[in-house]
């Protein structure tokens, strides 16, 4: 196989700049031909660059599985070294074009531990490419495969029946095994499959129809990928572009700026600006070229409006007669792609669109078995597992169903202290519309209920491991506050357990909810005007920052008591510690469940080097400061 003639590259882009462009992703493992098959595509393209050319052809020479022919698996395979040196591969993009088309294919590990990984290549992708070896047939990875396809809204499988070399060209091989997927894809909502019956190694139906396969007539995998037509959803929704900025040069100019998620947007449309409701007329379409008379899906552009409407990043701007709903909680598949599991109540960030608004999952209904999409009983989701689960957000969003409209459906979850992408998720449907619920007005008001008492309301937030001495030096806190006339009350863990959170155990989801729950009571009783004292072992960070964020600044002081493990267990008031040790207690803190140590608290109390009563003192005066 000769080495493709140079091209003028001056000349091609003159040419082919206004070529469309198709993302998709391939699936399969490298067994299946899926490096050859891509390799081939990028080499016949000429996307290689002369130096990745020669490479590949003296690689073949010597490490090559085709008696030196051209080994096109060898231009992907470097990655699964990578992989197997650990290093970890997020997904590896290529890009190539011809004539017809430009193209970006998202390389993706196969494995099931890689599922994060496929999820992120298939997050933007129009086409999923689905290789299946001839000789066996459907596995259940290509179940797998196709379901996270599917669960990613992606509409178009190219199914890629390889090594058709191995099986002698049969046309009952292909025709079973094409007739198979389709009735998978059925059932899992994929809606365009074409099968291709090919030999990625011979380049049979790769590029061009193939003599050894006359009984296939339909495209060949390039051809397939050059002439598509992408369905992006069944709906016409109506025009919908989050704002990415506001482009404010000086004072004669607002533009809002963004790319049009669906519909399309002219000049004297009526549109809506959510989640705030407020309408105007689109005056201008601007884009860098010029003004537009109209603009669709895809389109970077900025709009001016009639009105002066307040809008900002992560507002929608949406056609007035067919805007998006608005809900703060929904019903939503998720993708956990977080080394530490999903935790129910867990405060985390939601990126939806352009807007970025707190979330957590209430509860995870279930977890779907990516393997045969069977629902399973879960109280967590760990890596690489599906849940289909309850989510709350802080804050309504304009939204759409995400087989509708993949922009204003799908989102991503953000570890709030690593800023870590931990799932990636898809809204169903909305639970609550938030227009439904409103704040009730009530007269008197926290500062009046204080004033009466004469003080300000405050939270002081004891955490500690057991034994460490909370309840000790709360306690006396609030004898001696009591004894100034302060209007207190204690919330403890233990108390606490016996009523309101009786419910709970002390796995990590409960610990959670446990938080949850009684910061919130906290904050009501300051709303109430007390100073309450919650005497918690509290042992997450992120819980204790979800309790400190329902309270106004200044009102929430985080109290460390910090008793280093050994003496804590050494003390072993109520005998937990050893039964903890004997393993007639699991879960316990500091044993065999983490305590994450407060990193910056308003007071840390060294209970090794001073008595309670000294250090209730400490409290009292930072109080009363
Ligand atoms: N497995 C396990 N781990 C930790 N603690 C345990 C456990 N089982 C029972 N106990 C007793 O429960 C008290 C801790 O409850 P908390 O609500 O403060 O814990 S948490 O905030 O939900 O982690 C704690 O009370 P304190 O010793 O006063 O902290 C223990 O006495
Ligand atoms: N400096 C100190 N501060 C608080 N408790 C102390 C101190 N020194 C010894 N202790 C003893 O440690 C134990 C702490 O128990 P407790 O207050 O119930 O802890 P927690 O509520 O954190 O589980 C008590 O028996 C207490 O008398």
């Amino acid at each position: 196989m000769g080495r493709p003639p140079d091209i003028d590259v001056a000349a091609y882009l003159r040419r082919h700049e206004s070529r469309d462009l198709l993302r998709f992703i391939a699936c399969g493992s490298v067994d299946d031909g899926k490096s050859t098959l891509i390799g081939r595509l990028l080499y016949e393209t000429r996307a290689l660059f002369e130096d990745q050319l020669a490479a590949l052809e003296a690689d073949s020479r010597r490490h090559g599985t085709q008696d030196g022919e051209i080994d096109y698996a060898l231009l992907l395979d470097g990655l699964s070294a990578e992989r197997e040196q650990g290093i970890t591969i997020d997904v590896a993009y290529r890009y190539f074009g011809t004539e017809r088309r430009r193209f970006v294919v998202a390389d993706c590990p196969g494995h099931e531990q890689y599922t994060r990984n496929m999820a992120t290549g298939a997050s933007n992708a129009d086409l999923a490419v689905v290789l299946v070896d001839a000789r066996k047939g459907l596995l259940p990875q290509t179940r797998r495969h196709s379901y996270i396809v599917s669960l990613l809204g992606i509409r178009h499988v190219l199914l890629a029946v390889n090594k058709m070399d191995l099986v002698g060209y049969d046309r009952a091989a292909f025709e079973a095994i094409a007739e198979g997927y389709r009735a998978l894809a059925a059932q899992l909502g994929v809606p365009q499959v074409q099968a291709v019956p090919l030999s990625a190694l011979r380049g049979d139906n790769l590029l061009r129809r193939s003599p050894a396969m006359p009984w296939y007539r339909g495209p060949s995998v390039l051809e397939h990928l050059e002439t598509v037509g992408i369905a992006r959803a069944d709906r016409d929704l109506g025009f919908r572009m989050p704002v990415q900025w506001v482009n404010r040069p000086n004072q004669d100019f607002r533009g809002f700026a963004g790319t049009v998620a669906a519909g399309e947007v002219r000049p004297g449309d009526e549109i809506v600006a959510l989640p705030s409701g407020r309408r105007s007329r689109v005056a201008r379409v601007v884009t860098a070229d010029g003004d537009l008379a109209v603009a669709g899906e895809g389109q970077a552009i900025t709009l001016t409006l009639a009105d002066e409407l307040d809008i900002s990043r992560g507002d929608v701007i949406a056609d007035a007669r067919r805007p998006p709903q608005v809900a703060d909680q929904f019903a939503a598949h998720l993708l956990w792609m977080g080394e530490q599991a999903l935790l129910p109540g867990r405060p985390y960030w939601l990126k939806i669109g352009t807007r970025t608004v707190g979330a957590s999952v209430t509860e995870i209904k279930h977890k779907i078995d990516v393997n045969t999409q069977e629902p399973l009983p879960a109280k967590r989701l760990a890596l690489n597992e599906v849940g289909y689960c309850n989510l709350y957000l802080d804050q309504p969003v304009p939204f759409e169903a995400y087989a509708d409209d993949r922009t204003l459906g799908g989102f991503i979850l953000i570890d709030r202290q690593s800023n870590a992408t931990v799932a990636a998720g898809t809204l169903d449907f909305a639970l609550r519309r938030a227009g439904n619920i409103h704040w009730q007005h009530l007269d008197v008001d926290k500062a009046a209920r204080a004033r009466i008492k004469g003080q300000q309301p405050r939270c002081l937030w004891f955490t500690g491991l057991s034994g460490s001495g909370k309840s000790t030096i709360a306690n006396l806190v609030e004898k001696r506050l009591h004894a100034m006339g302060y209007h207190t009350f204690i919330l403890d863990g233990d108390n606490v357990r016996h009523g309101l959170n009786k419910d709970l155990g002390f796995t990590a989801e409960d610990r959670v909810e446990n938080i949850r729950r009684v910061a919130e009571v906290a904050r009501l009783m300051t709303d109430a005007g007390l100073i309450v004292l919650v005497s918690f072992i509290s042992p997450f960070r992120a819980e204790r920052r979800m309790a400190r964020e329902l309270f106004a600044d200044g009102e929430f002081l985080e109290v460390f008591v910090d008793t280093p493990l050994e003496v804590a267990e050494r003390r072993d008031v109520k005998g937990l510690y050893a039964k903890a040790r004997a393993g007639q207690l699991r879960n316990f803190t500091g044993i065999d469940s983490p305590y994450e140590a407060p990193e910056a608290p308003e007071l840390r109390l060294d209970t090794v080097a001073e008595s309670a009563e000294a250090l209730a003192q400490k409290v009292i005066d930072h109080l009363l400061d």
